[in-house]
């Protein structure tokens, strides 16, 4: 019996309560990520320290809760629980419009066209380097709010779109800033490499990152001014090649940092062997990866964070999800929000995997929580419900959580509340009273 003690938030008498996992799986893969783990007519409860106390059928609950109170309860009859979603990869810290862009690729300009002739990422360095960190600030915090009412309660937020020491560490405080005064969740990346700065070759960018920009970071992570939790170079022909990816990487790993970078996106270029090499936490896009990579990272437990939106904006060859998944990789999504691939909606992004990667609904949800948040190394506090774990929840207004997926797009009628630490941080007024169907 729990007692009379007080509590945060009980939710009460869910269709559907999506553990997602409740056996304390770091991650889940092969059939594992096929079989999710589900309870019909439960509850959940949430204590004062913002993590999960209980979570079982109602009237296990209902018992064993009888004589304590909570300062919230919801009934959630009619209605699923499911873990918030984890964005496993976005980059929401930028100046400057590129409609302009997506026009130019409708027309026939490809993404490397674009970057080479000045435009893409450096057309967004130009302007982030231009804008003070309020302003940065500002827009980071508008589009985590949109990041949030998606269902996402934990992201991953990089750097990279300023390249030079400075604007790299302005990004980073309005990281650091957004982390200690929003309630979603951040895991902060410095992204230096993203680009090779104008005026600059590779092997240049790739010292001035090793002998000034790391050992700042190193002194600013040890005073505790700003948290960094993982390194990211975008590995690719033209931009970083393996040799200067392995190097920044490498020091990145020796200041504390967790491995986690774009690879094998547009070109092959053996990242996967190279991140499964160096303990890569994971990488991301991988369209193209070849056999012995993904053979090496499924044996590294190296994460593959797949981004369905943007292989879909770029028109991309999709990667080989269902061959990761059977050679077993741990297999993550992320939105990849960023000027190029705008979109904010790990909803969105679950349909995309299934529809164009060929994943089922269930490996979808689990690459969107529990191995989202192993990617980024959160996976024991974040990523499903079970007890101790973070009370991080979406109730979503349907007897079925698939529903969340089969309805592209649907998911701005369909999440009814988003909560974190057992808060309710967003209730949603324009959740229509909706039929299972
Ligand atoms: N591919 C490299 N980086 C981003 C795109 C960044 C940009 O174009 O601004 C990505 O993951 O898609
Ligand atoms: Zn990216």
């Amino acid at each position: 019996m729990a007692g009379r003690q007080r509590h945060r938030l009980l939710l009460e008498n869910a269709e559907q309560l999506v553990l997602v996992c409740g056996r304390r799986e770091p991650y889940l893969r092969r059939d594992g990520a096929n079989r999710l783990c589900l309870l019909r007519a439960a509850s959940l409860v949430v204590g004062l320290d913002g993590c999960i106390k209980a979570v079982g059928q109602a009237d296990v609950i209902r018992n064993e809760f009888s004589e304590a109170s909570f300062e919230r309860i919801i009934d959630c009859s009619g209605k699923c629980v499911l873990p918030g979603l984890v964005d496993a990869h976005t980059h929401p810290v930028w100046a400057g419009d590129r409609v302009h862009e997506f026009a130019m690729k409708l027309a026939g300009a490809s993404y490397m066209e674009i970057h080479q002739a000045g435009g893409g990422i450096h057309f967004t360095v130009e302007h982030t380097r231009k804008a003070t960190e309020d302003e940065l600030l500002a827009t980071l915090r508008q589009r985590l709010g949109r990041m949030l009412r998606a269902g996402s309660t934990l992201v991953e937020c990089k750097s990279g779109y300023g390249l030079d020491l400075d604007t790299e560490l302005k990004m980073l405080r309005a990281i650091e800033r957004a982390r200690r005064s929003t309630d979603i969740g951040i895991s902060s990346t410095y992204c230096g490499a993203h680009a090779v700065p104008k005026g600059k070759t590779a092997t240049e960018a790739t010292d001035d990152i090793i002998n000034n920009h790391l050992p700042k970071l190193k002194e600013l992570k040890l005073s505790g001014e700003i948290h960094v939790n993982n390194i990211d170079v975008f590995c690719e022909k033209g931009v970083f090649d393996l040799e200067s990816t392995r190097r920044i990487l490498q020091a990145g790993k020796d200041i504390g940092l967790q491995i986690n970078f774009h690879g094998d996106e547009l070109h092959p270029m053996k990242s996967a062997e190279l991140g499964a090499e160096l303990g890569a936490r994971a990488i991301s896009h991988l369209e193209e990866v070849s056999d012995e990579g993904i053979v090496a990272m499924a044996r590294a437990k190296c994460a593959a964070v797949l981004l369905p939106a943007t292989a879909y904006m770029l028109r991309l060859k999709q990667p080989q999800a269902r061959k990761m998944l059977e050679e077993g990789v741990i297999v993550a999504l992320g939105s990849d929000f960023n000027p190029n691939a705008y979109c904010f909606s790990m909803p969105m992004v679950m349909h995309l995997a299934c529809v164009n990667m060929k994943m089922s609904m269930n490996e979808a949800l689990a690459a969107a929580t529990i191995n989202a948040a192993y990617a980024l190394g959160k996976s024991d506090t974040h990523g499903s419900l079970e007890v101790g774990k973070q009370g991080d929840l979406l109730i979503i207004n349907s007897s079925r959580w698939e529903h969340l997926i089969y309805q592209f797009g649907g998911h701005e009628a369909l999440i009814n509340y988003v909560i974190v630490k057992g808060k309710v941080i967003y209730e949603n007024e324009r959740c229509e009273a909706m039929s299972s169907y």
